[in-house]
């Protein structure tokens, strides 16, 4: 479904600052896979989120999702069938506005010049969907998000990506800013979301464990390439400790 064909991106070509951020990187994704991506600081992960949302160009190569070669197309013309969540929930979400508002920008809402006009029959979907979370959120949509905790508002973030289930998910460290408690109830959530709606999912981690524990595939970067492709059945049969080598080459 997502397919890299030979990347590569270089930031300040032909200058002193010249760095290859992608080597010769191809990949393919296939439909309803759940793929955890390890690699060290700098190996390339953010860049290969970025290139396929379009807010990084390929400096050559080429990008195909279904079929379409989406090389060249425009990120809010992409936003539409890929969903990223960030480190930081405040990135996915809008502080001033409450939970039944951030829920309704998803596109469940008519607008008008000074309000976010939430639909009632909306707010019945947006508890049950909150109610799945078991953290009593759907008691919450009136409350400003930017009131919650990390936890919370980064839950009201994974809901808000998949309201209406793109295509693509791409989880971009999506638990690392939160305590280890929060992280394993997030983590927990967005596997059993990504298997419910059966939808294709990439997260990056910096967590050996989860990285093994979650997904069905295991790629490892390092300077820029892919450097392991690791099926479910080979994942099954590592240790964390397994995977330190990679950092070491
Ligand atoms: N906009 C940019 N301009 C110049 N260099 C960049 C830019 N973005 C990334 N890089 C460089 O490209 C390389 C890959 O960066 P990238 O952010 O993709 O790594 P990463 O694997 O996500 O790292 P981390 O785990 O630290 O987030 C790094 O050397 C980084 O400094």
């Amino acid at each position: 479904m997502l397919e890299l064909n030979d990347v590569n991106v270089v930031f300040n070509e032909g200058t002193k600052l010249e760095k290859t951020a992608l080597d010769h990187v191809s990949v393919h994704i296939k439909e309803g896979e759940f793929v955890t991506i390890l690699g060290s600081n700098g190996a390339g992960k953010s860049t290969f989120f970025n290139v396929v949302t379009g807010s990084v160009p390929v400096t050559s190569g080429t990008i195909t999702l279904d079929g379409k070669d989406i090389t060249n197309e425009k990120v809010h013309v992409r936003s539409k069938h890929i969903g990223r969540l960030f480190q930081n929930p405040a990135q996915g979400t809008a502080a001033g506005l409450t939970v039944e508002e951030n829920l309704a920008l998803t596109g469940h809402a008519g607008t008008s010049l000074f309000s976010i006009a939430v639909k009632k029959k909306d707010v019945e979907l947006f508890k049950e969907k909150l109610k799945d979370l078991h953290m009593g959120l759907e008691e919450r949509l009136k409350t400003p998000i930017g009131l919650l905790s990390g936890g919370q508002r980064q839950a009201v973030a994974l809901i808000m990506a998949v309201l209406d289930p793109p295509k693509l998910l791409l989880l971009d460290e999506h638990t690392a800013a939160l305590d280890p408690k929060s992280a394993k109830t997030i983590l927990e959530i967005t596997d059993q979301l990504v298997r419910r709606e059966k939808m294709t999912a990439l997260m990056i981690t910096h967590n050996m464990t989860d990285a093994l524990k979650y997904g069905d595939r295991l790629l490892i970067f390092n300077d820029g390439k892919i450097i392991k492709d690791f099926s479910r059945e080979e994942k099954e049969k590592l240790k964390p400790a397994d995977l330190l080598a990679f950092y070491e080459v």
